[in-house]
């Protein structure tokens, strides 16, 4: 299973420490493409422009976007990068699972909320004590499908 995961950068770091959670229960269930979103090491300048620059990291991650199985986003912080993976994401088809954690006080674009259709993109609110269990059952139903 190749995963993508979509977290903020330039959007913001405060979830961080979420971000990694999410991708060490990822690992578990596939490759992960985009493990350098999760890094503490990674400010919100993002990656480092002069080594890698902006048009290199947008088809790098368009590219991975088209090799992977699924889409695994955390929405609470609200990120541009983020939103243009999502639609990139629901353009090819992709499956998308975006999570949202409603005690940050904040509401969820429509442009997201508004567009899950409770199997190819499906949008869960969730506290972050059971991100692991969410995930797994995430990948166990995959599964099924
Ligand atoms: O340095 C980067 N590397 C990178 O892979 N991204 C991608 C992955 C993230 O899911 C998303 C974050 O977008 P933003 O930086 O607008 O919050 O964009 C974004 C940046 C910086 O915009």
């Amino acid at each position: 299973m190749i995963i993508y995961f979509c977290g903020s950068i330039r959007g913001g770091r405060d979830d961080v420490d979420v971000y990694r959670r999410i991708v060490i229960k990822l690992k578990q269930h596939g490759t992960v493409l985009t493990e350098h979103v999760s890094s503490t090491e990674l400010t919100e300048r993002g990656e480092d422009a002069s080594a890698a620059g902006d048009r290199f990291i947008h088809d790098r991650d368009v590219d991975w976007l088209r090799q992977s199985d699924v889409i695994v986003a955390e929405v609470t912080q609200p990120s541009l990068g983020v939103g243009y993976e999502l639609g990139r994401g629901v353009d090819m088809k992709k499956k998308i699972f975006c999570l949202f954690r409603p005690s940050s006080g904040r509401s969820l674009s429509a442009m997201i909320r508004g567009a899950a259709d409770g199997e190819q993109f499906m949008v869960k609110d969730y506290s972050e004590d059971e991100v692991e269990n969410i995930l797994d059952e995430f990948f166990r139903t995959l599964k099924r499908t």
